[in-house]
């Protein structure tokens, strides 16, 4: 049983300790990275992954900007913002927290920011990259499972890898990266026949869905490592996985627990990802 959990917050911690020497090596050059935040409306839940990644680049050293626009507020109005940003020089980072509410399109939005300052890595030109194998800001997310599975050891060549979800943010890179670490790959998705049959097949299997408890011990073959993205607040007013944890423990090879497993990579490596432009933008200005 010992280490069969994968302790998200301790290799984000020392992901962030990393990032923090490297902040420290910026500064003594003369460079501070700056991540500005954008924050549209006043979602409890958004309010408060704001407030933490405020918290965290602060406490790494880097310079820290939170913008925090009104719930009516217009596309234009937002757009001009992250124009402001894109040419701010103590800026290397923005990050416009979604969901954003409806009167504002989201795509719009995401290929307004610069590529270069993209640290969610959400334009289609870093999407782009991604894809080509090209370098470019890679999703957090995605990008901080791939760093927990490395430093738990998992070894990923030739081994079937599933993903359950198709998200831009979350399963399309995932299953991107996963490919790139030679894995074979499937995507699945709410169309998909049989999910259970498909998912029993994952020697590594992620689901980031967004339903609570949805993956049971029927969907996992025995000795898989399981990645739990989905964040979803229970009935109990608790955060719970789209992985029925307790149930799927046994078959799992190793597995990550909701809360404490992706999320605290998620920002770790959006760390990682400004320290990254910022020390591009250093080099450029050479
Ligand atoms: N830990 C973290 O750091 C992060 C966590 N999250 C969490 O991860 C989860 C997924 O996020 P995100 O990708 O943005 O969500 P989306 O809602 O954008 O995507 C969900 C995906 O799940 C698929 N899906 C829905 N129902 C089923 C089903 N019954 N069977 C199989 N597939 C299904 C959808 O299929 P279709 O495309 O057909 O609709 C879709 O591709 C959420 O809980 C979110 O909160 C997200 C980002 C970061
Ligand atoms: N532009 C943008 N980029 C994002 O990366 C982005 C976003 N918008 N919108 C929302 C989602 C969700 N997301 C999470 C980040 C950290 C945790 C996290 O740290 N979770 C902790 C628990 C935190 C708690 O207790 O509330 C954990 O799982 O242990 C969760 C979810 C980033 N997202």
């Amino acid at each position: 049983m010992e280490g069969k959990i994968i302790d998200g917050k301790e290799i984000s911690r020392q992901v962030k300790e990393e990032v923090k020497s490297g902040v420290e090596r910026l500064k003594a050059e003369g460079m501070t990275p700056g991540l500005a935040v954008i924050l549209v409306g006043d979602d409890p839940a958004s309010a408060a992954y704001v407030g933490s990644k405020e918290r965290t680049t602060k406490a790494l050293g880097m310079h820290s900007e939170v913008i925090r626009m009104d719930r009516e507020t217009s596309e234009s109005a937002l757009l001009d913002e992250i124009t402001r940003l894109n040419g701010d020089p103590a800026i290397h980072g923005i990050l416009v927290q979604l969901p954003l509410p409806e009167q504002i399109d989201e795509q719009r939005v995401i290929a307004a920011i610069h590529p270069d300052k993209d640290v969610d890595g959400f334009h289609p030109e870093n999407a782009g990259r991604l894809m080509a194998g090209m370098d470019g800001f890679v999703p957090c997310t995605p990008l901080g499972i791939m760093v927990m599975l490395e430093r738990s050891g998992v070894d990923l060549n030739g081994k079937h890898a599933v993903v359950v979800g198709r998200s831009n943010i979350v399963g399309k890179p995932m299953a991107m990266l996963l490919l790139q670490a030679n894995a074979t790959v499937t995507i699945c998705h709410s169309r998909t026949e049989d999910l259970p049959a498909i998912t029993r097949q994952a020697d590594v299997l992620v689901a980031a869905v967004g339903r609570e408890g949805m993956i049971g011990p029927e969907h996992v073959k025995d000795g898989a490592v399981v990645i739990d993205v989905g964040i979803n607040r229970g009935e109990d007013g608790k955060l719970h996985g789209d992985v029925d944890f307790e149930r799927v423990l046994p078959a799992a090879s190793s597995i990550t627990p909701v809360p404490g497993g992706v999320g605290p990579m998620t920002i770790a490596m959006l760390m990682s990802n400004t320290l990254k432009s910022a020390g591009k933008a250093l080099r450029e200005s050479r």
